[in-house]
């Protein structure tokens, strides 16, 4: 199967050609950029030399809709919406890595994103690709919108507590960390060297983007989901989200219960780790695989239940679980092509 990818010179873009280039099932057809025409995406990425030599092309939705099986679009918020709606209807499947299509509600996307929302009826059709909890949908979809970094961390790490009842759905606390790969490659003073290195910075305090994704998968999944505080820092390194998510539990447990829950829960799914009792996940690792490795513990003091979760946020977060969703889209092995294991150290 031919995969495209548009947006080929960002981080999510490379992240897509690592791993398109390793995929059994796919075949990486073309590479797509918009400020550059017939140079090798090895002039800005010499890494990639002899693992694509293909070169970026001008972008033509007309073409890439009738001449690839997927594309995937590795593009801003607010470029994808139009982009889209132009590559769907053809012959090509589309995989969307942005928050354009993630958002039911189009006003919700007008408030957090400050940027004019996709038609929303299309919207309606795109199927939120949290593949775990949507494996089903995922199959069929014809556009497929792939969940944010920080939602994919935040919610996989919730899911058995909040669909099983069994925390106080007004007064879920995330608290989340992510590397400055995260910001993809383009400048900003957040993320000099000089500013962020030896650093650590609370931001979007209030105000991020996540936050009504986060709590649009919530009330899906439980009515009874009021407004969550969700909190975002950057971390001086280069990959890798940790949530840390703080819920009271709606009558006593023990850590092994909810243990016990956890790892029946995601028995069958082949990237998510349940980390035994006391033993936390690092962010490293995941790094470089499609892994979540999750850590529950009950604080018996107080009953509130701690979640603590981490991905890649390149991996997971991005490119790995497009691809994951894109291999249930063509009835490939769900971990076709990423099952490659993490770097550590
Ligand atoms: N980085 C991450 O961890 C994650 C990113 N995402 C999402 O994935 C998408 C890509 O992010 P990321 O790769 O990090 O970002 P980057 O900024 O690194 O790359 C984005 C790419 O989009 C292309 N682009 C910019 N403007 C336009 C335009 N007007 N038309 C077409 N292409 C354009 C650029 O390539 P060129 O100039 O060559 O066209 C650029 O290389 C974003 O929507 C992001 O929110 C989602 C989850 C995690
Ligand atoms: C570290 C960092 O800056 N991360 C970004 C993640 C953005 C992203 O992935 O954007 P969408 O999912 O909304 O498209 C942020 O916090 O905004």
């Amino acid at each position: 199967m031919k995969a495209s990818v548009i947006g080929a010179s960002g981080y999510g873009g490379i992240e897509l050609i690592r791993l398109l280039s390793n995929h059994p099932d796919f075949e990486l057809h073309a590479i797509y950029s918009s400020s550059k025409e017939n140079v090798s995406v090895t002039e800005d990425y010499p890494h990639l030399a002899e693992v694509c030599s293909l070169p970026l092309t001008k972008i033509d939705p007309d073409t890439i809709k009738e001449t690839s099986d997927v594309v995937f679009l590795a593009v801003p918020s607010g470029v994808a919406s139009g982009l889209a709606p132009q590559l769907a209807g053809g012959h090509a499947k589309v995989v969307d890595l942005s928050g354009d299509l993630r958002l039911k509600e189009t006003n919700d996307y007008k408030k957090w994103y400050k940027k004019e929302p996709a038609d929303k009826a299309f919207i309606a059709d795109a199927v939120y690709g949290l593949t775990e909890w949507n494996r089903e949908n995922v199959k069929t979809a014809k556009v497929l919108s792939n969940p944010g970094c920080f939602p994919t961390a935040a919610l996989l790490g919730l899911a058995p507590v909040v669909k099983n009842n069994l925390i106080d759905m007004k007064n879920i606390i995330i608290d989340a960390k992510s590397g400055v790969s995260g910001a993809g490659r383009g400048l900003s003073p957040l993320v000099h060297f000089a500013e962020m290195n030896d650093n650590f910075r609370i931001y979007k305090v209030n105000e991020h983007q996540h936050i009504p994704e986060i709590e649009q998968q919530l009330t899906w999944w439980n009515k009874d989901t009021a407004p969550i505080t969700f909190s975002t820092h950057l971390l001086p390194v280069s990959r890798g989200i940790m949530a840390t998510t703080y819920a009271p539990l709606t009558s006593v447990m023990t850590t092994e219960e909810v243990y016990a829950l956890y790892v029946e829960t995601y028995k069958n799914d082949p990237f998510v780790r349940v980390r035994p009792s006391k033993q936390f996940p690092g962010i490293k690792e995941v790094a470089g695989s499609n892994f979540c490795d999750i850590s529950v513990d009950v604080d018996t003091r107080t009953n509130r239940l701690v979640i603590v979760s981490v991905i890649d946020n390149l991996v997971k977060g991005a490119a790995g679980q497009a691809i994951q969703n894109a291999n249930l889209m063509f009835n490939f092995d769900e971990t076709s092509g990423l099952k490659g294991f993490p770097m550590y150290p």
